[in-house]
């Protein structure tokens, strides 16, 4: 419908309209209006956005406004006159029973006192019963049953005509194919909702897609509503939809019967479409009293938004009673008696303007996106990284691209797309660098692997991060460092490897600015007591690839000096619990390097604990290693608790009973039946308060 030209055309005045809305006024509202439509035409028709929600929003509730301020421009075929269409040649169209509608949006508090206070006022009524349940994120649906069995399933369309998808709709197994009607005395009946796409299945349909070299979807509505459109109902079947039924829109009654009382309030519709077996939302709705308990559900809803199993964009509050409904009636765009509360927007668009390769504590090299700033879901966006080259291919970035952006609860932002379909043809490809960005030296990749490397230790960008981890807090915990004094220093000349974190010259210190007597004593001190860091952390602060917190305690625990380690072969670490042929590698990998052995030679001269105090007297003279205990009766001189922490201490083990396992009974005043089980066992030496103290060395 819209050709490439068009496309560009139209996308250039988006980005125009979007970036100096609130000038755009009456003269803009054809633009305004074609630019709308082009999006409708993107979003519903081939489920492929150019723009995130919140923007069409934008530029919709901005056409609203002037058409609200301007009367007469109002004309019946705005893009607010109506639903937007989705009309599709390939399906038969069909007739609605009844319009299928939009819902008026809200986005915060006053929206929703203001939506009560208009409902008041039309019913005359001091508080008002509303039932909410979530919005769910997906493309909407009618269906037909007549005498009890499904005879048509229908998409939105243009609200009044839609297509005809009953194959289709066969495909979705929450939709029951029959279901007992005629029990609450139903002829026929239109009820309505939203098929959707789990966030599981939407990420498999998604890397499905990405195998096929296809441009990732957006989100999982777009994808329901694509699903629907698939000529081959296999096809269908295979993408796992699955349907929240909402809403009875029409029904006709068998001769003779008369309202079934479900039918007179909305969630009583719902406890009725459950019962028939349908996945309405009865356990996701609450019904409340007056506006000010439906914010404050409203608000904590948003709250678990993450949690769900699928995405829902908001809320939707209904009046509950279904005369008052009719008493306030709908526009032709939406009902009166019902409203959206959008949440926080969490897509956006915005321009890719160029790529940053970083270099990591490990020489990984990350590719990192510039933005063009963009707020969503609360905070400015400005970079996200692209993790790799083969991730940039796979979603065809270039340099000038537009890029869809999401940020997901507190999900780190990510760049959903790229938008090739509104390049100008000066996008820049993005090459990636054979040589460190930093030092120069040349880039490796090993085989299976993503992400290419610089290999030169001595490679500043390196030194930088090995620092920074070095001092972090599950490291060295060096509180009052911080990577921005890393970094400062570093590029001062004041710091230049880990070992220079024990010889910075405090004098040169205290003359940067910021830099008082109290915060010069603070970052003394810091140093000073992270020498005495228990080994584990040493070994992790190293920053080895590989090894993170639990792998360097097992290694710390191995050895009862640091320098042990550069004694142990690839076979020997491999023995250790956890630790498998890549960790092995890494670790003696990183123990035979002649500048790493250097290093640690010089932190250990600075006074940095290598030793492993638990370990040394293990495997001293009074070692209890691997040897059990037990006590039993009154001991004199020591607490049962003391005594029992220095077998631990010891390398000793603890326990419970007496048994051909223990080697020590120890025996205190007055023991009882332990002592009398202990002699009939031959193994079990049986020593007193007295000897159990010589033993331990005391
Ligand atoms: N990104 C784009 O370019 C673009 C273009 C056009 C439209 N849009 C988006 O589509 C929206 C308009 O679409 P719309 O007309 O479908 O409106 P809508 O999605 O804002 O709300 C109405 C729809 O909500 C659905 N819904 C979900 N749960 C419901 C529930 N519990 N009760 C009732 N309805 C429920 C129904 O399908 C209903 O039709 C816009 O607000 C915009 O966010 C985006
Ligand atoms: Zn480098």
């Amino acid at each position: 419908m819209y050709n490439e030209e068009q496309s560009k055309q139209l996308q250039k005045q988006t980005t125009l309209l979007l970036k100096s809305l609130n000038e755009t006024g009456p003269e803009e509202i054809k633009t305004l209006r074609d630019v709308l439509r082009f999006h409708e035409h993107r979003y519903y028709v081939m489920d492929d956005p150019l723009l995130a929600d919140a923007e069409y929003d934008q530029l919709y509730t901005r056409l609203k406004k002037i058409e609200e301020e301007n009367p007469a421009l109002i004309s019946s075929d705005s893009p607010t006159q109506r639903v937007g269409s989705s009309l599709n040649q390939s399906f038969p169209t069909v007739q609605h029973l009844v319009p299928m509608l939009s819902l008026d949006n809200s986005y915060n508090a006053d929206d929703l006192l203001d939506f009560d206070r208009k409902a008041r006022e039309i019913t005359g009524l001091k508080e008002i019963e509303y039932c909410i349940e979530p919005k769910f994120d997906g493309a909407s649906i009618s269906l037909i049953y007549e005498n009890d069995m499904l005879v048509r399933g229908a998409t939105r369309g243009d609200g009044v005509e839609g297509d005809e998808i009953t194959t289709n709709i066969k495909q979705v197994r929450s939709i029951p194919l029959s279901a007992p009607f005629s029990k609450y005395g139903i002829q026929q009946i239109e009820i309505r909702g939203e098929v959707i796409m789990t966030k599981n299945s939407f990420k498999k349909y998604n890397d499905a897609l990405a195998e096929l070299g296809i441009a990732a979807l957006a989100n999982p509505r777009n994808a329901a509503s694509g699903s629907l459109r698939i000529k081959d109902p296999r096809e269908v079947a295979k993408r796992n939809l699955e349907a929240f039924l909402y809403h009875v829109s029409d029904y006709t009654l068998l001769p003779g019967k008369s309202v079934p009382e479900e039918l007179t309030t909305h969630s009583g519709s719902l406890k009725l479409l459950w019962d028939c077996g349908f996945r309405s939302p009865q356990k996701e709705k609450q019904v409340r009293e007056g506006i000010t308990d439906v914010i404050k559900h409203v608000h904590d809803y948003e709250e678990m938004r993450d949690t769900l199993p699928y995405e829902i964009d908001g809320m939707v509050i209904k009046v509950n009673d279904f005369e008052l409904q009719d008493k306030m009636g709908m526009t032709t765009h939406h009902p009166r008696w019902a409203i959206a509360f959008k949440f926080k927007a969490r897509q956006a668009t915005t321009k890719l303007k160029g790529i940053e390769f970083q270099v990591g504590r490990t020489g990984a090299v990350t590719p990192v996106a510039k933005l063009e700033p963009v707020f969503i879901g609360g905070v400015t966006v400005s970079s996200i990284s692209v993790h790799n080259e083969e991730y940039i291919k796979e979603k065809d970035l270039k340099i000038g691209d537009s890029v869809l952006i999401e940020r997901a609860g507190d999900v780190i932002p990510q760049i959903v797309k790229s938008l090739p379909d509104v390049r100008t043809g000066h996008e820049k490809q993005i090459v990636f660098p054979r040589n460190c960005p930093v030092c120069n030296s040349e880039l490796y990749k090993e085989e299976g692997e993503a992400v290419w490397r610089c290999i030169n230790i001595e490679c500043p960008a390196q030194v930088v991060e090995r620092i920074i981890h070095f001092v972090s807090k599950d490291a060295m915990d060096i509180r009052s460092f911080g990577e921005a004094n890393v970094r400062k220093f570093y590029e001062l000349g004041l710091l230049k490897d880990v070992p220079g974190v024990y010889q910075l010259d405090f004098s040169k210190i205290g003359q940067l600015e910021g830099f008082g007597k109290k915060s010069i004593d603070n970052l003394q001190t810091a140093i000073e007591t992270s020498k005495k860091q228990p080994l584990n952390r040493l070994v992790y602060a190293l920053g080895i690839r590989y090894v993170g917190e639990t792998t360097a305690k097992t290694l710390a625990n191995t050895v009862s000096d640091l320098m042990d380690l550069t004694k142990m072969s690839e076979e020997d670490l491999q023995q250790l619990e956890d630790i498998g042929i890549k960790v092995a590698q890494s670790v003696y990998k990183f123990f035979s390097n002649v500048q790493n052995i250097e290093m640690l030679n010089h932190l250990k001269e600075l006074g940095v604990n290598f030793s492993n105090t638990k370990k040394q007297a293990v495997t001293g003279e009074n070692t209890l290693h691997d040897q059990t205990f037990l006590f039993t009766g009154t001991m004199n001189k020591l607490k049962r608790s003391e005594a029992e922490a220095m077998v631990e201490e010891h390398g000793g083990k603890l326990l419970s009973g007496v048994s051909s396992k223990l080697n020590y009974l120890v025996v205190g005043e007055d023991a009882g039946s332990k002592l009398e089980k202990a002699k009939k066992i031959n193994t079990v030496k049986i020593i007193s308060e007295d000897e159990f103290i010589k033993l331990i060395g005391g």
